[in-house]
């Protein structure tokens, strides 16, 4: 990846220190050691929480449209006001799931989490479908049904709703329930729908612990990120309806378009709060449409990629440390 010719060059340390680029998340951490041997790169830590909410604050205020909702297979953009971003929940579906309550810049406290989140559906699926990989198993989902595992409401009541307490019919009593009264063995369940219940299953508790956290600090934004999202419809249209399910429609689910990275971007923004006297920072060549340079105490980045016409193009944005 060329990852020792980008980051940051530091003239004044010793030669085995000399390249630093910064890193988050557990891998910078557990793959430090690695890196410093292998490509004698330094990493230089940031906090995973801070730089999620810096990607995620730098993403919300300058990248226009970032910011949309999806239901019912119909994505629309979401007019943000710089001005009036905070407060705002920021839900990160990763291998597990962070919820984090944003006031500000740098002002944001994790609030809560949860454990079932994206390594559970693809742990789980792996096991139980035997899926090579994550794609594949998410690729089996759209073709599934999941009303033949999961135990719904009308499978309880004789297929009619329980419409005094507002559940439909069609509403899921308990995922995978059905599994323990159909006689049947794992091999007797197609994997698409053992992937669809188990999908349906993550989304809506992640979209239902985050509502709930929202109605607990009065948040009325709720922006879902994470690499677990990865811009697939069914997810977000899950994650959607069961935020809007739990509150009954007061809340809406949001998603960002560049919402794998945020910790990414916001460890690279934090290059800006570096003292650059005596670094350079190197470009990193032909690969990334991006270029970094410095003067003073500022940074410039820019990312301009062109246009590949499917609204993922690379973003632009310049930098300015204070
Ligand atoms: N191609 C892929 N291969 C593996 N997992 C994928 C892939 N695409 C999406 N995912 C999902 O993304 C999850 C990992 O996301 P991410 O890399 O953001 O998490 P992480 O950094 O490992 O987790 P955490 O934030 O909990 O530390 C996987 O558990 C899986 O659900
Ligand atoms: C441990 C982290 C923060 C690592 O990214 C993440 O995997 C997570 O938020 N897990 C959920 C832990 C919990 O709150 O139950």
């Amino acid at each position: 990846m060329k990852l020792h010719l980008g980051g940051f060059h530091d003239c004044t340390a010793p030669s085995s220190d000399k390249i630093f680029i910064k890193a988050t998340g557990g891998g910078a951490y557990k793959f430090a050691d690695l890196f410093k041997e292998k490509l004698s790169v330094s990493l230089d830590k940031e906090d995973e929480m801070e730089c999620l909410v810096t990607g995620a604050n730098f993403l919300l205020k300058a990248v226009h449209q970032e910011a949309f909702t999806y239901l019912d297979g119909q994505k629309e953009f979401a007019q943000i006001d710089p001005n009036d971003l905070y407060p705002y929940l920021l839900v990160n579906i990763g291998s597990g799931v962070s919820m984090i309550k944003v006031d500000g810049d740098g002002k944001f406290e994790r609030v809560s989490g949860t454990s079932l989140g994206g390594g559970t559906f693809w742990g789980l699926g792996r096991l139980l479908t035997k899926c090579k990989n994550f794609d594949e198993l998410l690729e089996l989902s759209h073709q599934g049904n999941n009303r033949v595992i999961d135990m719904l409401v009308g499978d309880i009541y004789g297929g009619t709703d329980y419409a005094k307490i507002g559940l439909s019919a069609t509403t899921i009593a308990s995922s995978f329930g059905k599994a323990i009264s159909d006689n049947k063995e794992l091999v007797d369940y197609k994997p698409e729908d053992i992937s669809r219940s188990l999908l349906r299953m993550i989304s809506n508790n992640i979209g239902q612990i985050s509502y709930l956290n929202a109605l607990r600090f009065g948040l009325k934004r709720i922006f879902f990120a994470g690499f677990f999202i990865r811009g697939h419809a069914y997810t977000m249209d899950t994650i959607s309806v069961a935020v809007n399910f739990w509150s009954k429609g007061e809340a809406e689910a949001m998603f960002l378009r560049h919402e794998g990275f945020l910790g990414a971007l916001g460890a690279f923004m934090s290059y800006e709060k570096q003292c650059l006297d005596g670094l350079t920072v190197n470009k990193i060549p032909q690969r990334f449409p991006i270029s970094v340079s410095s003067a003073g105490n500022k940074i410039y980045c820019s990312m301009n990629g062109k246009s590949n016409g499917n609204g993922n193009e690379s973003i632009e944005c310049t930098v300015y440390g204070t």
